[in-house]
């Protein structure tokens, strides 16, 4: 679920606050919280809730190191019982406000270099490909590309989730040595008028003094919108949105080491003007393939560094996996045998101490795989699968 509107955030805000008695306090706050999903709101009024508890310990003290007598103000409601909540006063929900917005610009990171390699993605050649010309062209020759009449593409990856997308642009960051800024779309969304903006400017500038750069927008569908279909009255949604085009079209006048790499589940979602020449034009599909070979591909990137028994096939796993398990499904799969592995060794070592020494080596078995395979289930389901195909049908084309 992407950002709530003004009604929503209405509606959460008086509902969370009811009890207080500071419900006239929605009204002041509800500009600065634009953007916001309902887990920032619950963590909203978590965090007011705890700047609570931290001012009656505090009056506690200062009563008990007084003796005194003096009581903290509650009031009592209509069922006679004495609610805490009645003690949340406008300062611990601006507090609570102003470490939110604290929170939100350290978590737009800082751009490294990440330790992702070509090797730890299986399958999905055709998209390594289309990328490494988009990415790796233009950096090996600049001059002729600085020259040349095409405006530069940002890539869009676009698919189902857990398909391998953003580990797509973390090993396109490695492989051509450029730093990996990464932001996910309702981070970078600030409930300060004008602060959602102001991130989206520092981001571009954070990657121009990082350069080369790749620059991996998370969710672009919750970022960037159709203008005007957010339903936020505000209108933070549009105004990131231009703000983005300006940064984008920016780029085209400086020089070739920054990229803009986007993710998304729903292309359909986002606003077209981003989809145009020189912005994210180059859209790629990243799906779940039903082929076989596709999965033992998946799972050879993902036990790469794993000890395998020598009686793992992995070709022979990957078809007793569903024809619909997803990368982040396979991620799983492994994850779990490695765990069953390791959980059978060490009840092995506690049964006979003179295998103490092996303890360092967990070896998967083929027998770890199928016993954790029958307890997963697919991510996704065929009907979901075929809904994101329709979705690449429709957006097939766009980018040649
Ligand atoms: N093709 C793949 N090869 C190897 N591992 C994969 C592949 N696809 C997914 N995975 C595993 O699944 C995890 C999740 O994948 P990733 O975060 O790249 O998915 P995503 O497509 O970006 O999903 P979302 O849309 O939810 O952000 C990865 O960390 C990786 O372990």
């Amino acid at each position: 679920m992407g950002p709530l509107n003004e009604e929503q955030r209405v509606e959460m805000l008086s509902q969370s606050l009811e009890k207080s008695g500071v419900s006239d306090i929605v009204k002041e706050i509800i500009g600065q919280t634009s953007g916001f999903m309902p887990k920032d709101i619950h963590a909203l009024v978590a965090d007011a809730g705890a700047n609570l508890v931290h001012r009656l310990q505090d009056v506690k003290c200062i009563n008990s190191d007084k003796a005194s007598s003096v009581k903290l103000t509650s009031t009592v409601d209509d069922s006679g019982i004495k609610s805490p909540w009645h003690n949340l006063g406008k300062k611990d929900i601006i507090r609570a406000l102003e470490r939110s917005k604290k929170r939100n610009a350290s978590a737009l990171g800082t751009p490294k270099v990440p330790n992702i390699k070509w090797e730890d993605v299986g399958g999905l050649e055709d998209v390594k490909k289309s990328i490494l010309d988009t990415v790796q062209l233009p950096l090996l020759h600049k001059d002729l590309f600085a020259s040349g009449l095409r405006k530069r593409s940002g890539v869009l990856l676009y698919g189902p989730p857990g398909t391998g997308k953003t580990l797509l642009a973390k090993a396109v960051a490695t492989e051509c040595s450029l730093n990996f800024l990464s932001v996910k779309g309702p981070e970078l969304i600030n409930m300060y008028i004008g602060e959602s903006e102001k991130n989206v400017r520092d981001i571009f500038q954070k990657a121009r003094s990082a350069r080369p750069c790749v620059i991996f927008f998370d969710e672009l569908d919750s970022l960037a919108p159709a203008r005007g279909a957010s339903g936020d009255s505000g209108g933070v949604m549009d105004r990131v949105v231009s703000q983005m085009l300006a940064e984008i079209d920016g780029l085209n006048d400086s020089t070739q080491d920054l990229f803009i790499i986007g993710a998304s589940n729903r292309p359909d979602l986002i606003d077209p003007a981003l989809l145009r020449p020189g912005r994210f034009d180059k859209l790629l599909y990243v799906g779940v393939n039903s082929d076989t070979s596709y999965r033992e591909r998946v799972l050879l990137a993902l036990t790469r560094k794993f000890k395998l028994h020598e009686n793992v096939s992995l070709f022979t796993i990957a078809s007793k996996c569903p024809s619909n398990f997803t990368g982040a499904d396979m991620y799983a799969l492994c994850a779990d045998a490695w765990f069953h592995a390791a959980k059978c060794l060490v009840s092995r070592v506690q049964m006979d101490s003179t295998l103490n020494d092996q303890v360092d080596s967990v070896v998967v078995e083929f027998g770890d795989f199928i016993e954790v395979l029958g307890e997963l289930s697919p991510s996704l389901s065929i009907a979901e699968i075929r809904k994101y195909e329709a979705l690449r049908d429709q957006f097939e084309g766009a980018s040649k």
